[in-house]
């Protein structure tokens, strides 16, 4: 789908297409909306990254608390939405043993008890050997530095998203 396409959507079909580009916060791209024609990929995400901006710290820790964990219940239930099924898969998250299962839900619990949001790191860029290592990492950051970095990492899942809704289409198109 060529940026165009994206242009010409209406506001319920681009919703339905790009409404989980952040994770369970449709109101994201609900809000960017309006700022299009949009000129390419680059000016969505740029428009979606000054949306998050200019949230307060409890908007940004509101978007990290809409991650489900990696390897948690959700996963284990099959609770996941397909984006985040898919991207915690292609981490090796599907297929742990159970110590793994059971060192990830405790880190995650130590992180979420320390920070008050989740742990969130864009799955697809790492394996979860790295995953784990950035999880024990991370610990040690103060508030405001991990709020900033796991944001940063919701920004990367974004744009990986945006990519490979626009990007596949057009591969369809070839
Ligand atoms: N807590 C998380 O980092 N969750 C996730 N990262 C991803 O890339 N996909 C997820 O579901």
């Amino acid at each position: 789908m060529d940026i165009n396409a994206v242009n010409a959507l209406s506001y319920e079909d681009f919703l339905e297409i790009f409404g989980n580009v952040i994770e369970k916060c449709p109101i994201i791209p609900a809000a960017i909306w309006i700022h299009r024609p949009f000129t390419g990929l680059a000016d969505i995400e740029a428009h979606i990254s000054d949306f998050i901006n200019s949230l307060p710290e409890s908007g940004k820790e509101g978007i990290l608390r809409c991650h489900p964990d990696l390897a948690g219940r959700e996963l284990q239930s099959g609770a996941l939405t397909r984006d985040s099924q898919e991207e915690q898969r292609a981490a090796g998250f599907t297929d742990l043993q159970p110590a793994e299962v059971s060192r990830m839900r405790s880190l995650n619990s130590e992180y979420k008890e320390r920070f008050g949001f989740p742990f969130v790191i864009c799955a697809r860029l790492n394996t979860k050997r790295d995953i784990m290592r950035e999880l024990l990492q991370r610990l040690g950051n103060d508030r405001a530095a991990e709020r900033a970095r796991a944001i940063g990492e919701v920004k990367k899942i974004c744009a990986l998203r945006l990519r490979s809704l626009v990007l596949s289409d057009s591969a369809n198109k070839l």
